[in-house]
C-alpha cells in the first residue's frame, strides 16, 4: 500500500495484544497467551461458542478488566501500563457498544448522546449539564446520522430496542473514538433491526475510519459486515482470516462442540 510520510503511522497497528493472558480468580483461563494485531480502519468480527473468551477479549482491550500478564498497546501506547490521565485519554479513544445498550433510561435521547462527550470535560461541568453549543450540535448531528433526529427529546426508555442501540451508536460517534468495541450489539434484537444496527456500525467504520471489533453470534451478520474474522475457542485464537476468503467450514468448525473437538 502506498503511504505518504504522515500516514506511515498506518503501518503501526491500532490495537496490538502481546502474549495476553487472563486468569480469573477462580482459576478459569479466559485468554490463553493471545497475540493479535488489528490495523486502523479494520472491521473485525469475533466468533466463538459461549464461554470461548470473546467478552474477556473485548473487556481486556479497554481495561474494563485487568489482564494477568502480557501487554495491550492502543495506537502505540500501552493501556496495560497506563495510569491516571494517560489511561483516561486512551479510554476516551475507545467507544463501547453493549448488548444491553447501557443508556440512562430516564434521560432524554439528547442527554444520552451528550454523554459521549463526558470524557472531554471536568466532572463538575457534566454534573451541571454544562455542555457547549458545539457539543450539543455534534450530538444532534450524530442523531441525524442514525435517523433519530426526531427523537432528540424523547426519553430513552420510550424507544424500541433497535432505536436504543442506535442512540448508543450516536453516543459513540459523539465520543469520536478511534476504536469501537461492540460486545454482542445485536443479541437482544430481531434480525431486521439487527441489520439496521450493524449498518450504522459499518457507517462509523467506513465514513469515519473508526476501527471496529464486534463479537457476534450470528454467522450471517458476521459474513455480511466483517472484513476479517477471528475465531476464538477456549481462550485461544483458532482462526484469523479475511472474511471474503473464509469458507463455511471454518464457521462450522468454530461452532462445533469444543469438548467433542478436543477428544
Ligand atoms: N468474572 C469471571 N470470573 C470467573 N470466570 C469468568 C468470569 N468472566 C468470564 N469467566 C469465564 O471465562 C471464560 C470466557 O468467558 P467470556 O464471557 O469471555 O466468554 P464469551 O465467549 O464472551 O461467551 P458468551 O458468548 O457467552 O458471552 C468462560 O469460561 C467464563 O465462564
Amino acid at each position: 500500500m502506498e503511504s505518504k510520510g504522515y500516514e506511515k503511522m498506518a503501518d503501526k497497528p491500532m490495537i496490538e495484544l502481546r502474549d495476553v493472558r487472563k486468569v480469573y480468580d477462580n482459576g478459569t483461563v479466559g485468554l490463553n497467551d493471545i497475540n493479535l494485531k488489528v490495523n486502523k480502519g479494520e472491521f473485525v468480527v469475533i466468533v466463538g461458542l459461549s464461554g470461548a473468551g470473546k467478552s474477556t477479549l473485548l473487556r481486556s482491550i479497554n481495561r474494563l478488566q485487568d489482564i494477568t500478564s502480557g501487554d495491550i498497546i492502543i495506537d502505540g501506547k500501552s493501556i496495560t501500563k497506563a495510569k491516571g490521565k494517560e489511561l483516561r485519554l486512551i479510554r476516551r479513544g475507545i467507544g463501547m457498544i453493549f448488548q444491553s445498550f447501557n443508556l440512562v433510561k430516564r434521560s432524554s435521547v439528547l442527554r444520552n448522546v451528550l454523554a459521549g462527550r463526558i470524557a472531554y470535560y471536568p466532572t463538575w461541568k457534566t454534573t451541571f449539564n454544562l455542555f457547549s453549543k458545539e457539543d450539543k450540535q455534534k450530538a444532534y448531528e450524530a442523531l441525524q446520522r442514525v435517523d433519530l433526529a426526531d427523537k432528540v427529546y424523547t426519553r430513552a426508555d420510550q424507544l424500541s430496542g433497535g432505536q436504543q442501540q442506535r442512540v448508543a451508536i450516536a453516543r459513540v460517534l459523539t465520543q469520536d473514538p478511534k476504536i469501537i468495541l461492540a460486545d454482542e450489539p445485536t443479541a437482544s434484537l430481531d434480525p431486521r433491526t439487527s441489520k439496521h444496527v450493524m449498518k450504522d456500525l459499518k457507517m462509523l467504520n467506513q465514513e469515519y475510519g473508526m476501527t471496529v471489533i464486534a463479537n457476534l453470534h450470528s454467522v450471517e451478520l458476521a459474513r455480511e459486515f466483517g472484513d476479517r474474522v477471528i475465531g476464538v475457542r477456549k481462550g485461544e485464537i483458532v482462526y484469523d482470516g479475511k472474511m471474503s476468503e473464509t469458507p463455511e467450514s471454518v464457521f462450522k468448525d468454530i461452532y462445533v462442540d469444543k469438548e467433542k473437538k478436543n477428544d
